[in-house]
Protein backbone atom coordinates (compact mmCIF):
# COMPACT_ATOMS: atom_id res chain seq x y z
CA UNK A 1 0.00 0.00 0.00
CA UNK A 2 2.73 2.39 1.21
CA UNK A 3 4.39 1.56 -2.28
CA UNK A 4 0.89 2.20 -3.81
CA UNK A 5 0.68 5.56 -2.06
CA UNK A 6 4.16 6.28 -2.56
CA UNK A 7 3.70 5.60 -6.21
CA UNK A 8 0.45 7.54 -6.20
CA UNK A 9 2.22 10.71 -4.60
CA UNK A 10 5.04 10.67 -6.70
CA UNK A 11 2.70 10.48 -9.88
CA UNK A 12 0.83 12.89 -8.40
CA UNK A 13 3.93 15.05 -7.65
CA UNK A 14 5.05 14.40 -11.38
CA UNK A 15 1.50 15.11 -12.81
CA UNK A 16 1.61 18.70 -10.49
CA UNK A 17 5.47 19.70 -12.01
CA UNK A 18 4.63 19.23 -15.36
CA UNK A 19 1.08 21.52 -15.17
CA UNK A 20 3.42 23.59 -13.14
CA UNK A 21 5.43 23.68 -16.55
CA UNK A 22 2.61 24.31 -18.83
CA UNK A 23 1.32 27.05 -16.41
CA UNK A 24 5.37 28.36 -16.94
CA UNK A 25 5.53 27.43 -20.42
CA UNK A 26 2.76 29.45 -21.82
CA UNK A 27 3.14 27.79 -26.04
CA UNK A 28 2.12 24.56 -24.46
CA UNK A 29 -1.43 25.91 -24.48
CA UNK A 30 -2.98 25.95 -28.00
CA UNK A 31 -4.79 29.14 -27.95
CA UNK A 32 -2.02 31.42 -26.72
CA UNK A 33 -0.31 29.52 -30.00
CA UNK A 34 -2.95 30.65 -32.08
CA UNK A 35 -3.81 34.32 -30.82
CA UNK A 36 0.08 34.53 -31.00
CA UNK A 37 0.17 33.77 -34.92
CA UNK A 38 -2.72 35.49 -35.33
CA UNK A 39 -0.70 38.64 -33.29
CA UNK A 40 2.02 38.61 -35.39
CA UNK A 41 0.41 37.57 -38.67
CA UNK A 42 -2.03 40.85 -38.60
CA UNK A 43 0.86 42.68 -37.64
CA UNK A 44 2.17 41.22 -41.07
CA UNK A 45 -0.51 41.92 -42.51
CA UNK A 46 -1.08 45.83 -41.76
CA UNK A 47 2.46 46.34 -42.83
CA UNK A 48 2.31 44.47 -46.65
CA UNK A 49 -1.00 46.29 -46.54
CA UNK A 50 -0.03 49.93 -45.72
CA UNK A 51 2.77 49.23 -48.23
CA UNK A 52 1.45 48.02 -50.90
CA UNK A 53 -1.23 50.59 -50.76
CA UNK A 54 0.65 53.46 -50.59
CA UNK A 55 3.84 52.26 -52.87
CA UNK A 56 4.31 55.11 -55.25
CA UNK A 57 2.66 53.50 -58.66
CA UNK A 58 5.45 53.19 -61.13
CA UNK A 59 5.70 54.44 -65.00
CA UNK A 60 1.46 54.86 -64.35
CA UNK A 61 1.53 58.54 -66.45
CA UNK A 62 -0.80 60.92 -68.05
CA UNK A 63 -0.05 63.27 -70.62
CA UNK A 64 -1.14 65.94 -72.63
CA UNK A 65 -0.23 67.45 -75.56
CA UNK A 66 0.06 71.59 -76.66
CA UNK A 67 1.03 72.56 -80.08
CA UNK A 68 2.68 75.93 -80.21
CA UNK A 69 1.80 77.27 -84.08
CA UNK A 70 4.26 80.17 -83.99
CA UNK A 71 4.98 82.72 -86.61
CA UNK A 72 8.06 80.54 -88.38
CA UNK A 73 7.12 76.96 -87.18
CA UNK A 74 5.15 74.81 -85.20
CA UNK A 75 6.33 72.17 -82.55
CA UNK A 76 4.45 69.90 -80.42
CA UNK A 77 4.97 69.61 -77.04
CA UNK A 78 3.74 66.01 -74.74
CA UNK A 79 3.77 66.55 -71.11
CA UNK A 80 3.63 63.60 -68.73
CA UNK A 81 2.75 63.46 -64.61
CA UNK A 82 1.98 60.79 -61.98
CA UNK A 83 -1.67 59.77 -62.70
CA UNK A 84 -1.75 60.29 -58.57
CA UNK A 85 -0.07 63.11 -58.15
CA UNK A 86 -2.06 65.86 -60.56
CA UNK A 87 -1.86 68.65 -58.10
CA UNK A 88 1.75 68.66 -56.28
CA UNK A 89 3.95 71.34 -57.78
CA UNK A 90 7.13 70.50 -60.05
CA UNK A 91 5.40 66.95 -61.18
CA UNK A 92 4.75 67.98 -64.43
CA UNK A 93 7.63 67.15 -67.55
CA UNK A 94 7.64 67.87 -70.92
CA UNK A 95 8.21 63.88 -72.51
CA UNK A 96 8.38 65.08 -76.34
CA UNK A 97 9.20 68.00 -78.13
CA UNK A 98 8.92 67.62 -82.27
CA UNK A 99 9.48 69.99 -84.63
CA UNK A 100 6.83 70.20 -87.22
CA UNK A 101 8.50 70.70 -90.59
CA UNK A 102 7.85 73.98 -92.36
CA UNK A 103 6.70 76.97 -91.65
CA UNK A 104 4.11 78.68 -89.33
CA UNK A 105 0.71 77.79 -90.18
CA UNK A 106 -0.06 81.06 -90.79
CA UNK A 107 1.95 80.64 -93.92
CA UNK A 108 -0.51 78.02 -95.19
CA UNK A 109 -3.19 80.66 -96.04
CA UNK A 110 -3.20 80.58 -99.72
CA UNK A 111 -4.15 77.20 -98.89
CA UNK A 112 -5.50 76.25 -95.77
CA UNK A 113 -5.60 72.53 -96.03
CA UNK A 114 -2.25 72.19 -95.89
CA UNK A 115 -1.77 73.90 -92.59
CA UNK A 116 -3.55 70.77 -90.92
CA UNK A 117 -1.63 68.16 -92.74
CA UNK A 118 1.43 69.81 -91.88
CA UNK A 119 1.08 68.31 -88.59
CA UNK A 120 0.72 65.19 -89.50
CA UNK A 121 4.16 63.96 -88.71
CA UNK A 122 4.47 65.06 -85.29
CA UNK A 123 0.96 63.93 -84.22
CA UNK A 124 1.87 60.40 -85.59
CA UNK A 125 4.82 60.53 -83.04
CA UNK A 126 2.62 61.34 -80.42
CA UNK A 127 0.31 59.06 -80.96
CA UNK A 128 2.88 56.37 -80.92
CA UNK A 129 4.97 57.95 -77.85
CA UNK A 130 1.19 57.88 -75.62
CA UNK A 131 0.25 54.35 -74.35
CA UNK A 132 -2.88 53.54 -76.12
CA UNK A 133 -4.83 53.21 -72.93
CA UNK A 134 -4.18 57.44 -72.37
CA UNK A 135 -4.86 58.34 -75.78
CA UNK A 136 -8.55 59.12 -75.26
CA UNK A 137 -8.34 61.08 -71.97
CA UNK A 138 -5.19 63.16 -73.25
CA UNK A 139 -5.84 66.64 -74.33
CA UNK A 140 -4.58 68.46 -76.86
CA UNK A 141 -4.43 71.95 -77.25
CA UNK A 142 -3.06 74.27 -80.36
CA UNK A 143 -2.83 78.04 -79.74
CA UNK A 144 -1.27 80.39 -81.97
CA UNK A 145 1.02 83.26 -81.53
CA UNK A 146 2.18 86.66 -83.16
CA UNK A 147 2.26 84.85 -86.87
CA UNK A 148 -1.58 84.56 -86.80
CA UNK A 149 -2.43 87.65 -85.16
CA UNK A 150 -0.44 89.12 -87.48
CA UNK A 151 -2.90 86.93 -90.42
CA UNK A 152 -6.18 88.04 -88.89
CA UNK A 153 -5.49 91.26 -88.51
CA UNK A 154 -4.67 91.19 -92.47
CA UNK A 155 -7.32 88.91 -93.22
CA UNK A 156 -9.80 87.07 -90.92
CA UNK A 157 -11.17 84.99 -93.00
CA UNK A 158 -7.94 83.58 -94.13
CA UNK A 159 -7.27 82.68 -90.15
CA UNK A 160 -10.33 81.03 -89.60
CA UNK A 161 -9.96 78.63 -92.31
CA UNK A 162 -6.38 77.48 -91.10
CA UNK A 163 -7.57 77.27 -87.74
CA UNK A 164 -10.76 74.73 -89.31
CA UNK A 165 -7.53 73.27 -91.15
CA UNK A 166 -5.69 72.49 -88.02
CA UNK A 167 -8.65 71.61 -85.96
CA UNK A 168 -10.45 69.08 -88.27
CA UNK A 169 -6.85 67.64 -88.91
CA UNK A 170 -6.13 67.36 -84.94
CA UNK A 171 -9.80 65.99 -84.45
CA UNK A 172 -8.94 63.01 -86.59
CA UNK A 173 -6.69 61.62 -83.83
CA UNK A 174 -7.90 59.33 -80.68
CA UNK A 175 -6.83 62.40 -78.24
CA UNK A 176 -9.41 64.51 -76.40
CA UNK A 177 -9.40 67.50 -78.63
CA UNK A 178 -9.59 70.82 -76.68
CA UNK A 179 -9.60 73.37 -79.28
CA UNK A 180 -7.11 75.58 -81.57
CA UNK A 181 -7.47 78.94 -80.87
CA UNK A 182 -4.74 81.95 -81.17
CA UNK A 183 -4.25 82.83 -77.58
CA UNK A 184 -3.34 86.24 -76.72
CA UNK A 185 -0.06 88.65 -75.90
CA UNK A 186 -1.20 88.70 -72.21
CA UNK A 187 -1.98 84.80 -72.04
CA UNK A 188 1.48 84.26 -73.99
CA UNK A 189 3.26 86.27 -71.44
CA UNK A 190 1.58 85.40 -68.66
CA UNK A 191 1.98 81.36 -69.24
CA UNK A 192 5.58 81.86 -70.17
CA UNK A 193 6.43 83.41 -66.78
CA UNK A 194 3.87 80.50 -65.29
CA UNK A 195 6.37 78.07 -66.92
CA UNK A 196 9.64 79.29 -65.83
CA UNK A 197 8.62 79.42 -62.11
CA UNK A 198 6.88 76.40 -61.92
CA UNK A 199 9.92 74.42 -63.75
CA UNK A 200 11.64 76.30 -61.15
CA UNK A 201 9.65 75.41 -58.19
CA UNK A 202 9.58 78.92 -57.22
CA UNK A 203 5.38 78.82 -57.09
CA UNK A 204 4.92 77.75 -53.64
CA UNK A 205 8.14 79.25 -51.93
CA UNK A 206 7.08 83.10 -51.85
CA UNK A 207 10.80 83.75 -51.60
CA UNK A 208 11.14 85.28 -55.23
CA UNK A 209 9.70 84.83 -58.60
CA UNK A 210 11.95 84.67 -62.18
CA UNK A 211 10.90 87.31 -65.06
CA UNK A 212 10.47 86.02 -68.38
CA UNK A 213 11.50 87.41 -71.53
CA UNK A 214 10.38 85.66 -74.68
CA UNK A 215 11.63 86.40 -78.05
CA UNK A 216 9.61 85.49 -81.17
CA UNK A 217 9.88 85.53 -84.53
CA UNK A 218 6.69 87.86 -84.84
CA UNK A 219 6.24 89.01 -81.07
CA UNK A 220 8.27 89.63 -77.52
CA UNK A 221 7.16 89.38 -74.19
CA UNK A 222 8.26 90.64 -70.67
CA UNK A 223 6.27 89.66 -68.15
CA UNK A 224 7.81 90.05 -64.36
CA UNK A 225 6.33 90.50 -61.02
CA UNK A 226 6.50 93.81 -60.11
CA UNK A 227 6.34 96.24 -56.70
CA UNK A 228 5.24 99.53 -58.33
CA UNK A 229 1.90 100.28 -58.99
CA UNK A 230 0.66 99.25 -62.60
CA UNK A 231 -0.82 102.32 -64.26
CA UNK A 232 -2.17 100.93 -67.15
CA UNK A 233 -4.79 97.64 -66.44
CA UNK A 234 -3.80 96.04 -69.74
CA UNK A 235 -0.33 95.51 -68.53
CA UNK A 236 -1.66 93.93 -65.44
CA UNK A 237 -2.41 90.32 -64.55
CA UNK A 238 -3.11 89.31 -60.88
CA UNK A 239 -2.76 85.30 -60.19
CA UNK A 240 -3.38 83.42 -56.69
CA UNK A 241 -0.92 80.31 -57.07
CA UNK A 242 -0.70 77.93 -53.79
CA UNK A 243 -1.62 80.29 -51.52
CA UNK A 244 0.16 83.48 -53.23
CA UNK A 245 -0.99 86.30 -54.36
CA UNK A 246 1.32 87.57 -57.35
CA UNK A 247 0.84 91.21 -59.80
CA UNK A 248 2.13 90.57 -62.52
CA UNK A 249 3.35 93.25 -65.05
CA UNK A 250 3.48 91.70 -68.48
CA UNK A 251 3.44 93.10 -72.31
CA UNK A 252 3.64 91.56 -75.51
CA UNK A 253 4.86 93.70 -78.18
CA UNK A 254 3.15 92.84 -81.85
CA UNK A 255 5.84 93.24 -84.96
CA UNK A 256 8.77 93.09 -82.27
CA UNK A 257 9.60 89.83 -82.91
CA UNK A 258 13.24 89.61 -84.94
CA UNK A 259 12.06 88.42 -88.05
CA UNK A 260 9.28 91.33 -88.51
CA UNK A 261 11.76 93.91 -86.68
CA UNK A 262 14.64 92.81 -89.50
CA UNK A 263 11.53 93.76 -92.06
CA UNK A 264 11.01 96.95 -89.91
CA UNK A 265 14.66 98.06 -90.41
CA UNK A 266 15.06 97.28 -93.84
CA UNK A 267 12.08 99.12 -94.36
CA UNK A 268 13.59 102.31 -92.81
CA UNK A 269 16.51 101.89 -94.58
CA UNK A 270 15.31 101.43 -97.92
CA UNK A 271 12.96 104.39 -97.53
CA UNK A 272 16.22 106.43 -96.39
CA UNK A 273 18.02 105.66 -99.58
CA UNK A 274 15.53 108.22 -101.11
CA UNK A 275 15.93 105.77 -104.47
CA UNK A 276 12.63 104.89 -106.44
CA UNK A 277 11.90 101.63 -105.63
CA UNK A 278 11.98 100.00 -108.94
CA UNK A 279 14.11 97.55 -110.31
CA UNK A 280 18.05 96.85 -108.41
CA UNK A 281 18.77 99.55 -106.37
CA UNK A 282 21.29 98.50 -103.52
CA UNK A 283 20.80 98.77 -99.97
CA UNK A 284 23.83 98.82 -97.80
CA UNK A 285 22.84 97.44 -94.77
CA UNK A 286 25.86 97.85 -91.83
CA UNK A 287 23.96 94.45 -89.77
CA UNK A 288 25.02 91.60 -92.39
CA UNK A 289 28.52 90.85 -92.88
CA UNK A 290 30.53 92.45 -95.35
CA UNK A 291 30.67 90.11 -98.41
CA UNK A 292 27.15 89.36 -98.21
CA UNK A 293 24.91 89.88 -101.11
CA UNK A 294 21.82 88.47 -101.97
CA UNK A 295 18.38 89.97 -104.39
CA UNK A 296 15.51 90.10 -102.50
CA UNK A 297 12.00 91.41 -103.59
CA UNK A 298 10.70 94.28 -102.10
CA UNK A 299 7.89 91.94 -101.20
CA UNK A 300 9.92 90.00 -98.86
CA UNK A 301 9.80 92.88 -97.40
CA UNK A 302 6.44 94.72 -97.47
CA UNK A 303 4.43 91.81 -97.02
CA UNK A 304 3.34 92.29 -93.29
CA UNK A 305 0.68 94.30 -91.60
CA UNK A 306 4.12 95.60 -89.53
CA UNK A 307 5.45 97.49 -92.16
CA UNK A 308 3.20 99.89 -93.55
CA UNK A 309 3.41 102.89 -96.13
CA UNK A 310 4.69 101.51 -98.79
CA UNK A 311 3.45 99.35 -101.60
CA UNK A 312 4.21 95.46 -102.59
CA UNK A 313 5.87 95.13 -105.79
CA UNK A 314 7.71 92.39 -107.10
CA UNK A 315 10.90 94.49 -108.17
CA UNK A 316 14.23 93.41 -106.87
CA UNK A 317 16.81 94.80 -104.86
CA UNK A 318 20.35 93.82 -104.05
CA UNK A 319 20.86 93.89 -100.40
CA UNK A 320 24.68 94.33 -99.50
CA UNK A 321 26.27 93.78 -96.24
CA UNK A 322 28.48 96.15 -94.71
CA UNK A 323 29.49 94.64 -91.34
CA UNK A 324 29.31 97.76 -89.19
CA UNK A 325 27.99 97.17 -85.87
CA UNK A 326 27.74 100.54 -84.52
CA UNK A 327 25.84 101.34 -87.57
CA UNK A 328 23.27 98.33 -87.04
CA UNK A 329 22.50 99.19 -83.72
CA UNK A 330 21.80 103.16 -84.43
CA UNK A 331 19.97 101.61 -87.92
CA UNK A 332 17.87 98.97 -85.15
CA UNK A 333 17.17 101.73 -82.82
CA UNK A 334 15.18 103.67 -85.24
CA UNK A 335 12.69 101.05 -85.28
CA UNK A 336 11.79 101.99 -81.35
CA UNK A 337 9.94 105.10 -80.93
CA UNK A 338 10.95 106.98 -77.79
CA UNK A 339 9.22 110.00 -78.02
CA UNK A 340 5.47 109.84 -76.52
CA UNK A 341 5.30 108.47 -72.83
CA UNK A 342 1.92 109.21 -70.85
CA UNK A 343 2.54 107.31 -68.19
CA UNK A 344 5.42 107.68 -65.61
CA UNK A 345 7.82 105.39 -66.97
CA UNK A 346 7.50 103.74 -70.62
CA UNK A 347 9.43 100.96 -72.41
CA UNK A 348 9.10 101.88 -75.66
CA UNK A 349 6.57 102.71 -78.62
CA UNK A 350 4.85 104.37 -75.49
CA UNK A 351 4.01 101.08 -73.79
CA UNK A 352 3.94 101.64 -69.64
CA UNK A 353 6.37 99.73 -67.86
CA UNK A 354 7.98 99.84 -64.05
CA UNK A 355 11.92 99.38 -64.15
CA UNK A 356 12.73 95.97 -64.35
CA UNK A 357 12.87 94.07 -60.86
CA UNK A 358 14.37 90.64 -59.71
CA UNK A 359 16.00 87.84 -61.70
CA UNK A 360 15.22 87.08 -65.36
CA UNK A 361 14.84 83.93 -67.79
CA UNK A 362 15.57 84.86 -71.47
CA UNK A 363 14.60 81.96 -73.86
CA UNK A 364 13.36 80.81 -77.64
CA UNK A 365 15.04 83.27 -79.72
CA UNK A 366 16.50 85.58 -77.27
CA UNK A 367 18.56 81.73 -75.46
CA UNK A 368 19.12 80.56 -80.01
CA UNK A 369 20.73 83.71 -80.63
CA UNK A 370 22.51 84.90 -77.88
CA UNK A 371 24.14 81.42 -77.90
CA UNK A 372 25.11 80.84 -81.04
CA UNK A 373 27.05 84.07 -80.57
CA UNK A 374 28.58 82.57 -77.66
CA UNK A 375 27.48 85.48 -75.28
CA UNK A 376 25.37 84.25 -72.80
CA UNK A 377 27.38 84.80 -70.05
CA UNK A 378 29.28 88.35 -70.12
CA UNK A 379 28.85 91.86 -68.79
CA UNK A 380 27.23 94.36 -71.29
CA UNK A 381 30.07 96.36 -72.03
CA UNK A 382 31.82 93.23 -73.24
CA UNK A 383 28.48 91.30 -75.01
CA UNK A 384 28.80 94.52 -77.26
CA UNK A 385 32.42 94.23 -78.11
CA UNK A 386 32.24 90.93 -79.04
CA UNK A 387 29.25 91.23 -81.24
CA UNK A 388 30.59 94.07 -83.08
CA UNK A 389 33.71 92.08 -83.38
CA UNK A 390 31.51 89.14 -85.05
CA UNK A 391 29.12 91.63 -87.35
CA UNK A 392 32.35 93.13 -88.72
CA UNK A 393 33.94 89.32 -89.73
CA UNK A 394 33.50 89.10 -93.20
CA UNK A 395 30.92 86.73 -95.04
CA UNK A 396 33.12 84.36 -96.23
CA UNK A 397 34.77 83.18 -93.42
CA UNK A 398 31.60 83.05 -90.58
CA UNK A 399 30.11 80.42 -93.72
CA UNK A 400 33.40 78.51 -93.79
CA UNK A 401 33.14 78.72 -89.38
CA UNK A 402 29.79 77.26 -89.67
CA UNK A 403 29.02 74.94 -92.48
CA UNK A 404 26.39 73.19 -90.78
CA UNK A 405 24.14 76.30 -89.47
CA UNK A 406 21.71 77.20 -92.01
CA UNK A 407 22.72 80.09 -94.40
CA UNK A 408 19.41 82.63 -93.43
CA UNK A 409 19.99 82.43 -89.67
CA UNK A 410 23.76 82.58 -90.31
CA UNK A 411 23.50 85.69 -92.01
CA UNK A 412 21.16 87.08 -89.59
CA UNK A 413 22.87 86.42 -86.14
CA UNK A 414 24.72 89.92 -86.91
CA UNK A 415 21.03 91.74 -86.80
CA UNK A 416 19.43 89.70 -84.15
CA UNK A 417 22.16 89.80 -81.70
CA UNK A 418 22.26 93.60 -82.36
CA UNK A 419 18.63 93.77 -81.75
CA UNK A 420 18.54 91.37 -78.69
CA UNK A 421 21.19 93.74 -76.80
CA UNK A 422 19.28 96.67 -78.52
CA UNK A 423 15.73 95.85 -76.82
CA UNK A 424 17.40 94.71 -73.78
CA UNK A 425 19.09 98.38 -73.26
CA UNK A 426 17.02 100.64 -74.90
CA UNK A 427 13.98 99.04 -75.52
CA UNK A 428 13.52 97.31 -71.78
CA UNK A 429 15.80 99.78 -69.91
CA UNK A 430 18.59 96.91 -68.63
CA UNK A 431 21.10 98.37 -67.90
CA UNK A 432 25.53 97.47 -67.61
CA UNK A 433 24.33 96.76 -63.74
CA UNK A 434 21.68 94.43 -63.53
CA UNK A 435 22.49 92.87 -66.95
CA UNK A 436 23.84 89.79 -64.67
CA UNK A 437 20.57 89.35 -64.10
CA UNK A 438 19.49 87.88 -66.97
CA UNK A 439 19.61 84.01 -67.51
CA UNK A 440 19.61 83.11 -71.27
CA UNK A 441 17.96 79.74 -70.90
CA UNK A 442 16.74 76.97 -73.61
CA UNK A 443 15.38 74.66 -70.77
CA UNK A 444 14.86 74.04 -67.13
CA UNK A 445 15.51 70.45 -66.21
CA UNK A 446 14.11 68.59 -69.25
CA UNK A 447 11.67 71.13 -70.47
CA UNK A 448 11.33 73.83 -72.54
CA UNK A 449 10.87 77.30 -71.47
CA UNK A 450 7.84 78.80 -73.24
CA UNK A 451 4.58 79.44 -72.68
CA UNK A 452 2.93 75.88 -74.05
CA UNK A 453 3.49 74.26 -70.47
CA UNK A 454 1.69 77.14 -68.13
CA UNK A 455 -0.94 77.16 -70.34
CA UNK A 456 -1.74 73.44 -70.46
CA UNK A 457 -1.10 73.39 -66.41
CA UNK A 458 -3.98 76.03 -66.50
CA UNK A 459 -6.40 74.81 -69.06
CA UNK A 460 -6.44 71.20 -66.82
CA UNK A 461 -6.66 73.20 -63.28
CA UNK A 462 -3.34 71.89 -62.03
CA UNK A 463 -1.86 74.87 -60.48
CA UNK A 464 -4.71 75.77 -57.72
CA UNK A 465 -4.75 78.89 -55.97
CA UNK A 466 -4.58 77.32 -52.70
CA UNK A 467 -1.82 75.12 -51.14
CA UNK A 468 -3.43 71.68 -51.82
CA UNK A 469 -3.67 69.27 -48.56
CA UNK A 470 -0.22 66.65 -48.87
CA UNK A 471 -0.05 64.37 -46.55
CA UNK A 472 1.76 65.47 -43.51
CA UNK A 473 4.96 62.33 -43.84
CA UNK A 474 6.39 61.84 -46.87
CA UNK A 475 6.20 57.99 -48.51
CA UNK A 476 8.89 57.04 -46.83
CA UNK A 477 8.52 58.61 -43.39
CA UNK A 478 5.41 56.65 -43.63
CA UNK A 479 6.41 53.46 -43.67
CA UNK A 480 9.27 53.72 -41.50
CA UNK A 481 6.59 54.67 -38.75
CA UNK A 482 4.25 52.21 -39.25
CA UNK A 483 7.26 49.46 -39.32
CA UNK A 484 9.11 50.31 -36.11
CA UNK A 485 5.08 51.71 -33.93
CA UNK A 486 4.28 47.64 -35.50
CA UNK A 487 7.16 46.07 -34.15
CA UNK A 488 7.07 48.33 -30.94
CA UNK A 489 3.57 46.48 -30.40
CA UNK A 490 4.78 43.30 -31.03
CA UNK A 491 7.51 43.71 -28.29
CA UNK A 492 4.75 45.46 -26.16
CA UNK A 493 2.49 42.03 -26.58
CA UNK A 494 4.82 39.71 -25.82
CA UNK A 495 6.11 41.46 -23.01
CA UNK A 496 2.70 42.00 -21.93
CA UNK A 497 2.39 38.42 -22.06
CA UNK A 498 5.19 37.32 -19.87
CA UNK A 499 4.62 40.06 -17.06
CA UNK A 500 0.79 39.07 -17.49
CA UNK A 501 1.29 35.25 -16.76
CA UNK A 502 3.91 35.63 -13.65
CA UNK A 503 1.57 37.92 -11.47
CA UNK A 504 -1.14 35.96 -12.35
CA UNK A 505 0.42 32.41 -11.75
CA UNK A 506 1.74 33.87 -7.97
CA UNK A 507 -1.62 35.75 -7.18
CA UNK A 508 -3.89 32.45 -7.79
CA UNK A 509 -0.82 30.52 -5.38
CA UNK A 510 -1.24 33.13 -2.97
CA UNK A 511 -5.39 32.71 -3.13
CA UNK A 512 -5.20 29.32 -2.58
N1 LIG B 1 18.48 77.92 -84.04
C1 LIG B 1 17.95 79.12 -84.20
N2 LIG B 1 18.73 80.20 -84.41
C2 LIG B 1 18.17 81.41 -84.55
N3 LIG B 1 16.88 81.66 -84.50
C3 LIG B 1 16.07 80.63 -84.29
C4 LIG B 1 16.54 79.31 -84.13
N4 LIG B 1 15.48 78.50 -83.94
C5 LIG B 1 14.39 79.28 -83.98
N5 LIG B 1 14.74 80.56 -84.21
C6 LIG B 1 13.89 81.74 -84.31
O1 LIG B 1 13.09 81.84 -83.15
C7 LIG B 1 11.91 82.54 -83.48
C8 LIG B 1 10.75 81.72 -83.00
O2 LIG B 1 9.61 82.47 -83.17
P1 LIG B 1 8.16 81.83 -83.22
O3 LIG B 1 7.90 81.17 -81.93
O4 LIG B 1 8.00 81.03 -84.47
O5 LIG B 1 7.29 83.12 -83.43
P2 LIG B 1 6.25 83.90 -82.48
O6 LIG B 1 6.52 83.48 -81.08
O7 LIG B 1 6.53 85.35 -82.70
O8 LIG B 1 4.90 83.50 -82.98
C9 LIG B 1 11.92 82.75 -85.00
O9 LIG B 1 12.39 84.03 -85.28
C10 LIG B 1 12.91 81.72 -85.47
O10 LIG B 1 13.56 82.12 -86.65
CA1 LIG C 1 7.05 81.73 -79.85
Amino acid sequence: MGDILHWSQTKSEDFLGREEMKTKNPWHRPWIICISVFFVAGIIAMVVVAVVQNKPLHQKYKYGIVLDAGSSHTSLYIYQWPAEKENNTGMVQQKLACNVKGKGISSYSPEPKKAGESLKECMDKARDTIPNHRHHETPVYLGATAGMRLLKMENDTASEKVLESVEQFLQTYPFSYQGARIITGQEEGAFGWITVNYLNDYLRKASGTLGALDLGGASTQITFVSGQNLESPDNSIDFRLYGNDYQLYTHSFLCYGKDQVLKLSLANEIQSTNQQLTDNITLQDPCFHKGYKATKTFEDVFNSPCVRGLRLTQNKFVHVGLGDGEACHAAVRKVFNDSRCTHSTCSFNGVFQPPVEGKFGAFSAFYFVMNFLNLTSYPLDVAKEQLARYCATPWNTIIQNHPNVKEKYLSEYCFSGTYILTLLEDGYNFTSKNWKDIEFIKQIGDSDAGWTLGYMLNLTNMIPAEVPDTPPLPYGGYVTLMVLLSLMILVLGLLACKVFRRPTGSTQKEII
